[in-house]
């Protein structure tokens, strides 16, 4: 027995939030005929192959005609042969689309068990070939980054290439988050070398001086020029944050010698702080742009590659968030809502301009390998705490990013504390977690994306097991009367949806803030998505809690639902008798209904 029970507010009518109609009605399928594509095996094609000029898509494709009562026909068997061979193809417009991890992740695990924390990758390497991408899409990878501090123009955009290559013939979502160099201080390649240890007692020179060939012994390229100038004699010199440490000792002209007083490993273009009486010396880098000219220069390309998320290194202002957003907007002509900015939060003054940097911009980034090079590392913690806490306030997607499993880049197994570390982001309900060097240039990236997978499911499940509901206030982030209403609308979906232990929540979202509204409230169950925009389908893999798919949809509410039961039941996602809310931002309603 399916039942529906609309509650419709009657919002673009009359202001304010108006129950004007409580009604129980039957969704009808019989409403919906149409002829539909879907994936099958290959064995399942050779009966019965489509017509289509695309070898690829022919060759994994096939009619299906649905009848009135949903059942499939002419295309054979669904339930059994949808497996992670096929390919989903999606030009038709009454088609959905849906990677085939999420796919199996449904089927075996059911709804509830889905992983709401995402994960982002760096990319380097050893995970720029295109198998390796598949593996770690395979795995669970939301976002690829690339890092512009490292790596040529070219190989950034060989990545891209490859990773939209796998989303259009894999239908996957992975969406491809540019991070900017910055322009804070750092050391220069260490003349090809991988690293350079430096050990106790020994004497380095640090040098602004351009080495035309082959570094001297010992020597240290350093990209700001006024550094010779900058630092004293008895300032302690940090690499990464303390990774390896000096003392300077003498200035000779642009030669700057320190004496290696914790020993280390040096890796190419590391950040260089240097600390005076206990204090991080700061004025020069205040006085550096956030975005540098080469930064600008990449931040172009980025936007002609069409990459989905900017994460901009080092901000220490909302100014240089809303301009960098109106360039955009004027470069792209209108399109500005297609790329993301995240503000890394990895500066002292950062920290100082929290709130208005997160408002500004479209997430954040908790960068803790540079903070806890700016701050004294036990408030890394807190910051990383309160950083996630605000981004849920404001509706802004958060990631914890840095040495999350820095030992896996050398061992196949984590440290206890890095996985304690992992579950602490995941029970502070953080969107994303990212791997950096482990995924960039360490032995284990698949391992390591697995620990994230795993211990972040773990965590998920204790959470729903304790019904630990945290008292989190949320508070209104919207303006307008529209807006409140909408925030309303998913705060009782969202606890709806945990009373009736629902199995789903629907969200129909254009542009993606209805459900980016519904992932703050963190429900219980995971969040289907639907969205017409591919763009908009990337950028919701950031959040948590969300699962989207694409497909176009009519302004009627109901014929929606049920082409979207009738596409997922036809994949086996959903069954009949499974409990779900329905929400749009077309229509402002909440439906609680049981699949037909
Ligand atoms: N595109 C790339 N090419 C070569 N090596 C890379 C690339 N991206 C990342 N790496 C390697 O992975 C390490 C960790 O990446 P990441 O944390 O993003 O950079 P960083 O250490 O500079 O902050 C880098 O230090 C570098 O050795
Ligand atoms: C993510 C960070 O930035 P990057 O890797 O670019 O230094 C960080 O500093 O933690
Ligand atoms: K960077
Ligand atoms: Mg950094």
């Amino acid at each position: 027995m399916t039942q529906s029970l609309q509650i419709f507010t009657s919002a673009t009518r009359s202001p304010g939030i108006s129950l004007s109609k409580h009604s129980l009605s039957k969704p009808s399928p019989s409403t919906a005929a149409f002829r539909f594509p879907l994936s099958f095996t290959k064995s399942s094609i050779r009966a019965s192959s489509s017509p289509d000029s695309n070898p690829l898509s022919s060759a994994f494709t096939s009619q299906v005609l649905v009848s009135e009562n949903g059942s499939t026909g002419g295309g054979g068997a669904l339930s059994s042969s949808v497996t992670r061979e096929f390919v989903p193809v999606m030009s038709d417009s009454t088609a959905i689309e849906v990677d085939t991890v999420t796919e199996a992740e449904l089927k075996e695990n059911g709804f509830r068990s889905t992983r709401r924390t995402k994960l982002v990758c760096t990319i380097g390497p050893v995970t720029c070939g295109f198998e390796q991408l598949e593996a770690l899409a395979v795995g669970g990878m939301n976002v690829a980054r690339i890092n512009m501090c490292h790596g040529t123009r070219d190989w950034h955009r060989m990545v891209i290439e490859r990773v939209r290559r796998l989303n259009e013939e894999k239908g996957y979502a992975v969406a491809i988050m540019m991070d900017t160099e910055g322009s804070e201080i750092h050391m220069g390649d260490l003349g090809g070398a991988s690293s350079a240890k430096a050990e106790d007692g020994e004497i380095w020179t640090f040098s602004v001086r351009a080495f035309d060939s082959t570094l001297p012994e010992r020597t240290i390229n350093v990209n700001y020029e006024g550094f010779a100038e900058d630092v004293r004699v008895g300032d302690d010199l940090l690499v990464d944050g303390g990774m390896v440490r000096f003392e300077v000792i003498e200035k000779i002209g642009p030669d700057v010698k320190c004496l290696c007083t914790d020993p280390g490993l040096l890796l190419p273009r590391a950040n260089l702080t240097f600390w005076r009486d206990g204090h991080l010396v700061r004025e020069r880098n205040a006085m550096l742009p956030t975005i540098s000219s080469k930064d600008w220069l990449d931040i172009d390309f980025g936007i002609a590659e069409g990459v989905d998320f900017l994460a901009i290194s080092f901000v220490k202002s909302a100014e240089v968030i809303k301009h960098l957003k109106s360039y955009i907007a004027a470069r792209s002509r209108g399109r500005c809502s297609d790329i993301s900015i995240l503000a890394k939060i990895e500066s002292l003054d950062s920290l100082n301009n929290l709130e208005e940097i997160i408002l500004a911009s479209d997430g954040a980034m908790v960068a803790r390998g540079d903070l806890g090079a700016q701050i004294p590392l036990e408030q890394v913690p807190l910051v990383q705490q309160k950083v996630v806490q605000l981004c849920r306030q404001l509706n802004k997607p958060v990631i914890v990013a840095s040495q999350l499993l820095e030992s896996m880049i050398e061992y196949p197994t984590p440290t206890r504390a890095e996985v304690a570390d992992i579950s602490e982001a995941v029970r502070q309900r953080s969107d994303a977690l990212m791997l950096s060097g482990e995924s960039a240039m360490g032995q284990y990236p698949d391992k390591a994306l697995a620990v994230l997978r795993n211990v972040s499911l773990r965590i998920e499940k204790w959470w729903r097991e304790e019904k630990r509901h945290e008292p989190m206030e949320l508070p209104e982030v919207g303006s307008s009367s529209s807006d409140s209403i909408l925030e309303e609308i998913c705060n009782s979906a969202a606890k709806m949806a945990n009373n009736l232990e629902v199995d789903a929540i629907f969200v129909y979202t254009k542009t993606g803030h209805m459900a980016s509204l519904l992932s703050r409230c963190r429900p219980d169950c995971p969040i289907f998505a639907f969205t017409e925009t591919t763009s908009v389908r990337r950028r919701l893999n950031l959040q948590w809690g969300l699962i989207p798919f694409r497909m176009s949809f009519s302004d009627d509410m109901e014929n929606n639902l049920n082409k979207i039961f009738l596409l997922l039941k036809a994949r086996n996602l959903i069954k009949s008798g499974d409990l779900v809310i329905a929400v749009s931002d077309m229509l402002q309603s909440i439906q609680v209904m049981n699949v037909p």
